[in-house]
C-alpha cells in the first residue's frame, strides 16, 4: 500500500491562509480524526481541527476528495488553516504523529498524479515551468503545456500514426487478395503529419523561454557597459567606477521587460594590450559570452563590431561619440526606452511563439525521432519494414509524453518542484 503523504502546499508562513494537503490511502482517516469526522465529499466545511490529545489547534476549512478522481489520483484531503507559523507547525506536528503518515518529498504530489495517470510527462514538465514562471510570456507558454495542449497534439499525431499503420497492416494481412491496396490518400496523410511534426520541432525550444534571452553588453574598457547594465536594471548590481577594467568577471541578472524574460550580461572590457592576468581571464569569458549571447550590444568602435552584434553609441550626453548605432545615455536616460523596445522585439523573434505549443529539448528529440521514422516509411518497398517504421514513430511519440520513462528522468523532473507540490 502506498504511503500517505502530507505537506504545506501554500507559501511559507506567515500568510493569510495555509493549505495543507494529505494524499494517500489514510488521508480520509487522518482528516476524520483531526476534524471530528469527514465532511461530505467535495464540500468545504468549517471545523475545529484538533491534535491526537483532543486539543483545538485552529478553526479551518476542511475538504475531502475521494480517489481516483482527484489531483493526485489518491484519496486527498485539504485543510485550509490560518497561515500563522505556529498554526501551521501545530497542524503538521499533529499529522506527523498519526501512524502511516509522512512528510512529502519535493514534487511528490505531482509525481503521484503522474504515476496514477492523472497527468502525463509533458503536462508535468509544463507544470514545473508554470511554477517557476516569473514573466508573462513564461506563464503563457507553460500554461499551454500544463493544461494538456501539448499532450493533446501528441495524442492526435499518435492516432494518425495508428491509422496509417492500420492501412499497411490491412494490405499485409490480405496480400493474397489483389483488390486490397493502400488508400490513395496514404502518402499525402503521411507527408502532412511529417510536416506538422517538423514544423513544431523547428520552433525555438521552451528552455529558451524558461532560461531567458541572454543580452550581452560588450565593448572596450570604460565604454559605459556597467552603467548601461545598471540603467537597464535600474539597480546597482554592477560596480561602476571610472577606473578602466573594473568589471573583471561576468555579471548577469535576470530581468523581465515587457513580460519578456531577459538575462542581462555585463562583461569585462575587451582590450588587446595592457590587461593583467586576471583581467585577461575576464576578457576571455567576455569573448565566450559574445559568442553565446542571443543578443549582443556592442559599445565599442563600429569597425570592431562583432558579427551579429548591435551597435550602441553610449554616453550620448557627452556628444562627440561615434555617430553610428543607437544613441543612449546611462546618465540622462536618453534612448533607454528605444533600447528596451528593441530588445523586447528582438527577444520575441527568437522565443517560442506565444500561444502555440513548443517543445523542450527532450521532447524535441523524440519528435525528431518520430519524424525520421515516418520519413523512412516507403510504401514502394517491403511493407513489413514500413509497418516497423510506423511502430518506431509511435514509440517515439509515447516516449515524448512519458510512457515508459526512466526513474532518473522522473527524479530529475520532480526534484525541480518544491515540497507541497
Ligand atoms: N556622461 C556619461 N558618463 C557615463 C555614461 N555611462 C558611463 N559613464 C561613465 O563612464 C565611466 C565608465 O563607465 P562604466 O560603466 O564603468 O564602463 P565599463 O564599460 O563597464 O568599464 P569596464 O568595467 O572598465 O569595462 C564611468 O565614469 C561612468 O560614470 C553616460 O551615459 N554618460
Amino acid at each position: 500500500m502506498a504511503d500517505t503523504i502530507y505537506a504545506l502546499s501554500s507559501g511559507a508562513p506567515p500568510a493569510g491562509i495555509g493549505v495543507i494537503r494529505i494524499s494517500g490511502p489514510r488521508a480520509g482517516e487522518a482528516l476524520s480524526r483531526m476534524a471530528g469526522g469527514l465532511p461530505p465529499a467535495r464540500s468545504p466545511r468549517l471545523r475545529i481541527v484538533r491534535n491526537g490529545e483532543g486539543e483545538a489547534l485552529d478553526q479551518a476549512l476542511v475538504m475531502w476528495f475521494e480517489g481516483p478522481n482527484t489531483a493526485t489520483g489518491d484519496d486527498l484531503a485539504e485543510i485550509h488553516c490560518h497561515g500563522g507559523r505556529a498554526v501551521v507547525a501545530a497542524l503538521l506536528a499533529a499529522l506527523s504523529s498519526i501512524d502511516g503518515l509522512r512528510e512529502a518529498e519535493p514534487g511528490e504530489f505531482t509525481r503521484r498524479a503522474f504515476s496514477n495517470g492523472r497527468i502525463d510527462l509533458a503536462e508535468a514538465e509544463g507544470l514545473a515551468d508554470l511554477l517557476s514562471a516569473e514573466t508573462e510570456l513564461q506563464r503563457r507558454g507553460a500554461l499551454l503545456a500544463a493544461g494538456g495542449n501539448l499532450s493533446r497534439q501528441i495524442e492526435g499525431w499518435r492516432d494518425r500514426v495508428l491509422g496509417l499503420a492500420a492501412s499497411i497492416e490491412a494490405v499485409i494481412d490480405f496480400a493474397d487478395e489483389d483488390d486490397v491496396s493502400l488508400p490513395a490518400s496514404f502518402s499525402r496523410e503521411l507527408d502532412e503529419l511529417i510536416g506538422e511534426i517538423r514544423a513544431t520541432s523547428q520552433r525555438p525550444a521552451t528552455e529558451r523561454l524558461r532560461d531567458g534571452i541572454r543580452v550581452v553588453l560588450a565593448g572596450p574598457p570604460n565604454a559605459g557597459k556597467s552603467s548601461l547594465f545598471n540603467a537597464l536594471l535600474s539597480d546597482d548590481a554592477a560596480i561602476v567606477t571610472s577606473e578602466a577594467g573594473t568589471t573583471r568577471d561576468v555579471l548577469e541578472r535576470p530581468v523581465s521587460i515587457g513580460g519578456v524574460p531577459l538575462v542581462l550580461v555585463d562583461t569585462a572590457g575587451m582590450r588587446d594590450s595592457g590587461a593583467g592576468a586576471i583581467e585577461e581571464m575576464g576578457i576571455e569569458r567576455a569573448r565566450k559570452e559574445v559568442a553565446n549571447g542571443h543578443i549582443v550590444l556592442w559599445l565599442g568602435a563600429p569597425d570592431e563590431l562583432p558579427f551579429g552584434a548591435i551597435q550602441i553609441s553610449a554616453k550620448s550626453d557627452l556628444g562627440g561619440g561615434q555617430s553610428e548605432g543607437l544613441e543612449v545615455s546611462a546618465v540622462t536616460g536618453f534612448g533607454l526606452s528605444e533600447l528596451t523596445d528593441m530588445l523586447v522585439e528582438k527577444a520575441r523573434e527568437i522565443l517560442p511563439p506565444v500561444d502555440q505549443i513548443a517543445f523542450n529539448r527532450r521532447q524535441r528529440e523524440w519528435a525528431q525521432t518520430a519524424a525520421q521514422s515516418l520519413e523512412a516509411v516507403d510504401t514502394h518497398s517491403d511493407l513489413l519494414i514500413a509497418a516497423e517504421n510506423l511502430r518506431a514513430a509511435r514509440r517515439a511519440l509515447d516516449r515524448l509524453v512519458g510512457r515508459d520513462s526512466t526513474e532518473e528522468m522522473l527524479d530529475a523532473l520532480f526534484g525541480r518542484f518544491c515540497i507541497g507540490k
